[in-house]
């Protein structure tokens, strides 16, 4: 008895071959791990609709492309709009550039089910065998909406003055444990009647260490700030993985 159930018969002739349901039985992992540093950090940007997202990641293309192996996932509901807006723009070649198409509310798919991106990341990694960073760039959703962490090693939440200068102290998640806030269109301020020392002041409160940078891409079209933030994420990322695989 004990050997039957230790053992298929197949046809006939019947070879046999050991069959183990012990699921518990797991030996040594017989994959070679990946090489060091091959993994790029991943960096998501989220926020509201029109916030300035597809703005700052063209930006941070343009500012680090020379400089770093770079690649971008878009999220759309509907469309391709923002590949399409960075492929034409001319940012990156259109290689590095990956758009994901949600089909549904923008968070599903860089909180709940991060497959799509996850694939499309990993498409990604096998054109450019030593890419440094991934920028994953979500479809604008509201306050709640963060990236799962399994997606997004660190992320940057941008809100923007023309949002009003409210939104910093109604809080949610994007705003209070993004790794980097980004308050975008400082340039609108007077304009829109934002009260910059308030919408600050209230993003510190509710942040407490955390980082918070102004900003402008109008007056400031490299996002000099938010570029040095990403090459510090990328630096210790490396320190802490080693050399990005060539
Ligand atoms: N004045 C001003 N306009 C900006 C700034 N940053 C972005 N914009 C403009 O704001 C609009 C929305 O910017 P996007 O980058 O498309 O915003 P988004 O967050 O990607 O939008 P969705 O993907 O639709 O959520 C565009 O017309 C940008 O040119 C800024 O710093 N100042």
């Amino acid at each position: 008895m004990q050997a039957e159930h230790q053992h298929h018969v197949h046809g006939q002739n019947g070879h046999r071959h050991p069959v183990d349901f012990d699921p518990t039985a797991a030996g040594p992992d017989p994959f070679a791990p990946a090489a060091s540093g091959s993994r790029p950090v991943r960096i998501g940007i989220g926020g509201p609709v029109g916030s300035g997202k597809t703005a700052l990641t063209a930006a941070l293309c343009r500012t680090l492309g020379s400089e770093l192996e770079l690649a971008v996932v878009t999220n759309d509901i509907y469309t391709t709009e923002d590949a399409d807006f960075l492929r034409q723009a001319g940012v990156l070649d259109p290689g590095r550039i990956e758009a994901v198409q949600t089909g549904a509310c923008p968070h599903t798919a860089i909180r709940d089910d991060i497959t799509a991106n996850l694939d499309a990341v990993e498409r990604l990694q096998q054109r450019y065998a030593s890419l440094d960073l991934v920028l994953v760039e979500s479809g604008g959703d509201n306050l709640t909406a963060v990236f799962s962490r399994g997606l997004a090693d660190v992320q940057v939440f941008v809100v923007d003055v023309a949002g009003g200068d409210k939104v910093p102290r109604k809080g949610g998640p994007g705003v209070t444990t993004a790794d980097l806030l980004v308050v975008n269109k400082v340039d609108l301020a007077e304009r829109v009647g934002a009260d910059m020392a308030v919408m600050l002041a209230d993003a510190h409160r509710m942040r407490g260490e955390l980082a918070v940078l102004a900003q402008s891409l109008t007056e400031d079209p490299a996002a000099s700030a938010t570029a040095d933030w990403v090459r510090r994420q990328v630096a210790e990322h490396r320190a802490a993985v080693g050399p990005s695989a060539e």
